[in-house]
């Protein structure tokens, strides 16, 4: 069967429109799979092809050539283009289309109301009173006021409890008093920060009659709404060039004893009365939520990132022709050797595997806040932080590793700013940093995993939640052969064994006199190894589930040839595990490998299919190397010739330097 779409075919480059002819299943289909729902990938296919109709919002200079300043001015024009038809384009107030609607005319380079949407507002939903949403969420949401989240400062950024800026409340003006005691006490690294944001939220300890409260979240006027000038007391600025995201304004901030008003410290879950008195919230890191939020999209968003550099890899592998195979009439597509098979296919299903992940914890974080926000029902907090924290830096590392893989695949040109590829590496990268650096991360779900082993060494198993059920699973011989749950199984066996060892090496250091601070330093590594297992086997799990869920046979089909391609992998990847423990043997892992190489055959009809169903228009893609039509040569010539460099045959730093510097050689 062919799902060759003719109207988007004609043209191609023909080994591309080969490629998408020996599609098993229909793009479409595959796009419901990824995005969630039929409704969701038709509403973003109806979105581009509005956006497409908009002359406004059609490339303009290459991203690669401007500079930072043209970088920020391009990101607002066209985010005022959008405000002109933003009615028109999506549903007022959809955050997953409103995201579409910016990753795709914008990009991933940065804007003003990336922070803006993605915490300030969630900020104000999550942490902000009745009345206090009143005032400033429709505000907020109807972008008459910009917004960020300010809580790293240059001194501090894993460890809140020490952060320096203080609020401090005084009872006889009913007002906070925002202070930057230190230079580290400088808000240091939030985006929009810099120039766009007239408010932010701002974590500050909360000082009352000279007790220290920890961090709380204020919301606090910059600017002024009018001028755009900073507010007396205050002062902000752009930290400067960064690896990527130059096209967001990061920014510092400091207060010299700024005033806010005892109604701006959001008060959902806490108070401070005008007499000083405090009411404590249900749960202590209830302030924490925005953070945690961030990282419950971060399987999907990095899922995303990684299918961005991938459809690129897998494009421009299906068009460069290198080297022969049997026929020696004409060179073979590289997409056929084996070595890039192995180099790409892993990572695709990894993206496939991360956003089933993404898809799952996005709305389990929807779920957690209206329990706390209807019922105040913080039970689901502890679990869904452990989760959160070791899913962000799985998904981080990986996603760096697999887009560096696909830059390297693409050979020489994957190394010129025309394939995008290093661009949307560095903005992923930054993902392993911000909403907590990934080791940071890891040993939190190490905590959760700790007392989970402790609990079943104390004889309380029924105590656990599901998700560490498998620590008690007794070891077993398994049979691969008989499909995934036998991976599972032998997956559980490994993450529980090194769950065990780690919080054993704990124990030990404590029993021999270390106190538990120092014995938890000195098994560290272990204990992350632990958290990357568990968080390894969670979304093996999930996309097992999501796969049988599928009821498209094609689809499942494809689906199940890179299920087991990831099965294999990720087996294989922490064979060394199995092999020390006894739990694998020699010639189950001869299996796994012959399986491994038996999946990338089967991938690869699919391959391009694969990566075409998350339908990226060439506008979000900004790849010359990885348009829909292929014809890579022709594009990259004319991005070249666009270089500035080219604009004149003769440069001045030849006039002014080499032509001398020659004329003076033949005096
Ligand atoms: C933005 C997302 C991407 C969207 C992209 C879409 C499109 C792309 C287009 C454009 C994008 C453009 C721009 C976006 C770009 C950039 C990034 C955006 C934003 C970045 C923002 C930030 O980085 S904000 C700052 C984030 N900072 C951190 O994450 C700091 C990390 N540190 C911490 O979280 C804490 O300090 C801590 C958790 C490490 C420790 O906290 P502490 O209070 O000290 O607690 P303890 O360690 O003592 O633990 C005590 C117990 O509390 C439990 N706990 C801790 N946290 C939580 C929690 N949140 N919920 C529940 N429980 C928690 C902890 O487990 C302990 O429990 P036990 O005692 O039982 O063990
Ligand atoms: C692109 C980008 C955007 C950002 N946006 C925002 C924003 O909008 N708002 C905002 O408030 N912040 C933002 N940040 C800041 C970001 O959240 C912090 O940089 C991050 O939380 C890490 O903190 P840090 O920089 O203090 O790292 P550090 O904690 O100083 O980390 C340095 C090293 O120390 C190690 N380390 C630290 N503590 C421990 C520990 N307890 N155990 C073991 N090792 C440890 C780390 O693993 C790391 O290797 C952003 C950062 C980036 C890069």
């Amino acid at each position: 069967m062919s799902f060759l779409n003719k109207e988007i075919c004609d043209g191609d480059n023909p080994d591309l429109t080969e490629e998408r002819r020996t599609a098993t299943f229909d793009t479409d289909r595959m796009a419901q799979v990824i995005y969630g729902s039929e409704k969701f990938a038709a509403r973003r296919r109806q979105i581009t092809k509005s956006i497409s109709r908009i002359p406004a919002l059609q490339d303009t200079k290459p991203l690669a050539f401007m500079t930072r300043e043209e970088k920020i001015t391009e990101a607002c024009r066209e985010l005022d283009v959008l405000s002109d038809h933003w009615e028109q384009l999506i549903y007022v107030n959809d955050e997953e289309e409103a995201l579409h609607l910016h990753r795709e005319v914008i990009g991933m380079e940065g804007h003003p109301f990336a922070l803006h949407e993605t915490m300030f507002i969630p900020t104000l939903v999550s942490q902000a009173s009745d009345e206090q949403q009143e005032k400033w969420l429709g505000r907020a949401r109807k972008r008459e006021i910009i917004g960020c989240y300010a809580q790293t400062e240059l001194g501090h950024g894993s460890n809140l409890r020490k952060l320096e800026t203080t609020a401090t409340y005084s009872p006889s003006t009913q007002e906070f008093i925002l202070h930057t005691p230190t230079i580290t006490a400088l808000k240091w690294w939030p985006g929009a920060l810099g120039k766009s944001s007239n408010y932010a939220i701002v974590m500050a300890d909360l000082v009352i009659k000279n007790k220290s409260y920890g961090p709380h979240p204020f919301i606090v006027q910059l600017r002024d709404e009018k001028t755009h000038q900073p507010l007396p007391g205050i002062t902000v600025g752009d930290i400067g060039p960064k690896m990527a995201f130059n096209g967001a304004d990061n920014g510092f901030l400091g207060f010299d004893h700024f005033r806010i008003p005892r109604g701006n410290l959001l008060m959902r879950h806490n108070r401070v009365e005008p007499d000083g008195s405090y009411l404590k919230p249900p749960h202590a890191k209830i302030g924490y939520s925005s953070m945690v939020k961030v990282r419950s999209r971060m399987a999907m968003d990095q899922g995303l990132f990684m299918a961005q550099a991938l459809v690129i890899a897998v494009r421009y592998s299906a068009v460069r022709r290198q080297g022969f195979l049997e026929d020696k009439s004409q060179e073979v597509k590289v997409l056929d050797y084996q070595t890039q098979q192995h180099r790409l296919f892993p990572s695709i299903a990894r993206v496939y595997a991360f956003i089933f992940c993404g898809l799952e914890t996005i709305q389990l974080y929807e779920k957690l806040i209206l329990d706390v926000n209807k019922n105040g029902d913080t039970s689901g907090m502890a679990d869904l932080h452990s989760l959160t924290s070791g899913l962000k830096s799985v998904v981080t590392h990986f996603t760096g590793q697999g887009i560096e893989q696909a830059r390297m695949a693409c050979g020489g040109h994957g190394y010129s700013m025309a394939s995008y590829i290093s661009e949307i590496y560095g903005v992923a990268v930054a993902g392993c940093t911000y909403e907590g650096e990934n080791m940071v991360m890891l040993l939190q779900c190490a905590r959760a995993l700790v007392k989970a082993v402790e609990l079943v060494e104390e004889g309380h198993p029924e105590k656990l939640s599901p998700m560490m059920a498998y620590l008690t699973k007794p070891s077993v011989t398994v049979d691969l052969t008989v499909g995934p749950e036998a991976y599972v199984k032998i997956f559980q066996l490994i993450a529980k064994k090194q769950a065990f060892k780690a919080t054993e090496q704990l124990h030990k250091f404590m029993v021999a006199g270390d106190s538990r601070d120092v014995a938890w330093n000195k098994s560290a590594v272990e204990l992350t190894k632990a958290s990357r297992l568990h968080t390894r086997l969670y979304i093996l799990k999930t996309f097992i589930r999501r796969v049988e869920s599928i009821t498209d046979i094609s689809v499942k089909a494809a689906l199940t040839d890179l299920l087991n391609l990831h099965l294999n992998y990720e087996l294989l990847d922490v064979a060394s595990y199995a092999l020390a423990d006894g739990i694998m043997s020699s010639t189950q892992m001869d299996f796994i490998k012959n399986q491994l190489y038996s999946s990338l055959e089967k991938i690869r009809p699919n391959a391009v299919s694969l990566m075409d169903s998350f339908q990226f228009s060439d506008l979000q893609l900004r790849s010359v190397l990885g348009r829909r039509d292929g014809h890579v040569y022709q594009n990259l010539f004319e991005w070249a010739k666009s270089s500035p460099l080219n604009q004149s045959e003769v440069l001045p730093s030849v006039t002014q330097y080499l032509k001398p510097m020659m004329e003076k050689s033949k005096l």
